[in-house]
């Protein structure tokens, strides 16, 4: 049967839970290796900052070995993939598993392509800590099937991929989270909901690729509790986004009020704007 909302009044755990997170991400500035997409450096790197945390953009293959092993989480992102940088992400998903350390991995347009399906599957062998996507990248993974998309946008709900993702979340072991009106977090049993955001997020470029960036922090200062630090990563973004949202005219200026809020993000604010519910089958 298809899962429900079931719209909870907002929690007050869960949004204690995000500003202790936030704020231990700007106390420890974790270290965010990031192999990804030309399109996402910039933002992504900006978000990462943006929340406290220190991004390294770094994917040359000889660099990995030595690299790597320091970062306190990886992200990886196959948004403008091509065959030479797969090896890169292959060897820095290994150390980072190797050295138990969180490792994020954004399957960009997965269904979209032979090549980019199966460099998704093969990095999903390497045991990602979370796989964040959108609905049509979560669907195409889970049925491991190339079909028609719109690229890098999603042409399905969040809520259309819940099966899809806990499918994945069981095959897998990692935590699935799906993006879109409601974010979609599962582990392959609970199911939750993170309802921040505004829509105009969809209309800049790489809000994705960030999002799943800042998954990499929250997961990085509290890696053993990865299902409700992704929820929490989703949620805090979504807020910036509400924030932000305030202010612009438009996408550009949504992207960078959007920085800004982040960045500023208080208590109360924070506190007053997580909606994070449960999902009951
Ligand atoms: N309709 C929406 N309402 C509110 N927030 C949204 C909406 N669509 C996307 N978002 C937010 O925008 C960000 C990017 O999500 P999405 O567009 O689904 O990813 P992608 O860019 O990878 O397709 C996420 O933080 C998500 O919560
Ligand atoms: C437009 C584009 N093309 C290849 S990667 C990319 C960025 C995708 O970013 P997001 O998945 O966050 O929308
Ligand atoms: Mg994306």
């Amino acid at each position: 049967m298809e899962a429900e909302p079931k719209v909870e009044p907002p929690s007050d755990q869960w949004a204690d839970m995000a500003w202790t997170m936030l704020t231990t991400v700007r106390r420890q500035s974790p270290l965010i290796q990031c192999i990804t997409n030309f399109v996402s450096m910039d933002l992504m790197a900006n978000t990462l900052l943006s929340a406290g945390a220190s991004p390294a953009m770094l994917h040359t293959l000889e660099e990995i070995p030595h690299f790597t092993p320091h970062v306190h989480a990886l992200c990886l992102n196959v948004g403008t993939l091509s065959a030479d940088w797969l090896p890169s992400m292959k060897a820095a998903a290994n150390f980072a598993f190797n050295s138990s350390k969180p490792w994020v991995l954004d399957p960009v347009a997965a269904g979209a392509s032979g090549f980019r399906l199966n460099a998704c599957l093969e990095l999903i062998q390497l045991k990602p800590t979370v796989i964040r996507g959108n609905g049509s990248e979560i669907l195409a993974l889970s049925k491991a099937s190339v079909q028609p998309t719109k690229g890098v946008d999603s042409s399905h709900e969040s809520t259309d991929a819940i099966e899809a993702a806990k499918s994945l979340a069981q095959a897998t072991g990692a935590i699935v989270a799906v993006s879109g009106a409601i974010d979609i977090v599962t582990d392959g049993k609970r199911v939750i909901g993170a309802h921040n955001g505004v829509a105009m997020m969809q209309k800049i470029t790489a809000t994705g690729c960030s999002v799943t960036a800042l998954i990499a922090a929250f997961v990085a200062v509290d890696p053993s509790n990865a299902f409700e630090a992704t929820a929490l990563a989703l949620s805090v973004f979504g807020v910036a986004g509400e924030m932000g949202m305030r202010l612009a005219k438009g996408p550009a200026s949504l992207r960078m009020h959007l920085i800004d809020s982040l960045y500023g993000l208080d208590e109360a604010t924070l506190i007053s704007h997580v909606k994070i519910t449960t999902f009951c089958d």
